[in-house]
């Protein structure tokens, strides 16, 4: 199934392997976003409220009455499980490479152990291709797959219902931190924002793999839809424990990411997570990686900074980052792949 088979390469070390069984989350923050469409002020202040708490004690939250019509996902949907059903080398044909990063792979790895998975990379806004491709650098144009129809317009359709959204979020991340409400917005003018379709086959040995290892995501924001199997585990940040997010029906997963973290100099806090994998059933995921311009100098806002709490972080490029940190995705290194702690300045006592 999948086409991947059980060998080393997809091995935890002992201490990050899944227990057999993962404590099922309660009190991850399920938020209705429904007053934004009323529009009545006060209501729209408590969203933010609930929404800053959530980020703050957990920086995971779940949200329904997001708006999004339930007809753009299940195109979605169905376009992501025609395409992973296709032979292999038809997946092969729009296989992704090293400079040309976008579409189809199966041996990404994660802190350097492979994740049982496959996956498709697109990106809702192509940038202008370069006029002259220089040596190292990145292509990043869609491929879409031959003869399957509707695949490109139900992930266009699907692309732009996820772009409002996360605006939307954004808007309340801002206000939740007593900021403009639009002061977030201008780094998404030339956004890197792109979508990933995941499928992770039945794996047999779901006590020594996983589908994801444990990760923060880099970017700003994570709009995740999951399919109703689950999988996706969060430290929680009261104990440490790994805990099981369980599917809602018609909701996303909205996860804080190391951008927000940075520019709310440390109020919000990405989460840990991780997938496993089971021996019985496929799961189905989509993530929406709401990602600033490549240009974008990642700081605290200077407005969250003061002199009783400066700032926690140097400042350091979103697009070299990126492009590290997805390097050490495409295979295996031998060196600790790039996390936002490397930019944290040392407190001197
Ligand atoms: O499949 C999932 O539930 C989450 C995937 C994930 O964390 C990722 O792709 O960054
Ligand atoms: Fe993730």
């Amino acid at each position: 199934m999948g086409g991947l088979s059980m060998d080393q390469s997809f091995v935890q070390a002992p201490e990050h392997r899944p227990k057999p069984t993962v404590t099922e989350a309660t009190g991850i923050p399920l938020i209705d976003l429904s007053p934004l469409t009323a529009g009545d002020a006060a209501a729209v202040d408590a969203l933010a409220a609930e929404i800053g708490a959530a980020s703050r004690d957990w920086g995971f939250f779940v949200v329904t009455g997001h708006g999004v019509p339930a007809e753009a996902v299940a195109r979605a949907t169905a376009a992501q499980r025609a395409f992973f059903a296709l032979p292999a080398e038809r997946k092969a044909a729009v296989r992704r490479s090293e400079a040309a990063p976008l579409g189809y792979y199966e041996s990404e790895h994660t802190k350097n152990v492979r994740d049982w998975k496959e996956v498709f990379d697109l990106v809702p806004r192509e940038p202008p291709p370069p006029a002259a491709v220089a040596d190292g650098e990145l292509v990043f144009e869609n491929k879409w797959p031959e003869d399957l129809p509707g695949f490109r317009e139900a992930l266009e359709e699907y692309a732009r219902a996820m772009e409002e959204l996360a605006f939307r979020i954004l808007e309340l991340i801002a206000r939740s931190l007593n900021l403009r409400p639009d002061r977030l917005h201008g780094f998404f003018k030339d956004q890197t924002t792109f979508i990933r379709l995941n499928h992770y086959p039945p794996c047999p040995s779901p006590d020594l793999a996983l589908g994801v290892g444990r990760h923060k995501d880099a970017g700003a924001l994570t709009i995740l839809y999951q399919d109703d199997v689950g999988g996706l585990d969060v430290r929680r940040r009261s104990d440490g424990e790994w805990v099981r997010v369980k599917p809602v029906p018609n909701s996303f997963i909205i996860n804080v990411g190391d951008l927000i973290q940075v520019w709310s100099n440390d109020r919000y806090e990405s989460a840990e997570h991780r997938v496993s994998v089971n021996s019985a059933k496929e799961r189905f995921s989509m993530p929406y990686f709401f990602n600033p311009a490549s240009y974008t100098m990642v700081e605290p806002v200077e407005e969250l900074v003061s002199e009783e709490d400066p700032p926690r972080y140097d400042a350091y490029n979103w697009g070299d980052f990126f492009s590290t940190r997805k390097n050490s995705n495409f295979k295996k290194l031998s060196v600790e792949n790039i996390q936002i702690a490397h930019f944290k300045k040392t407190v001197t006592a």
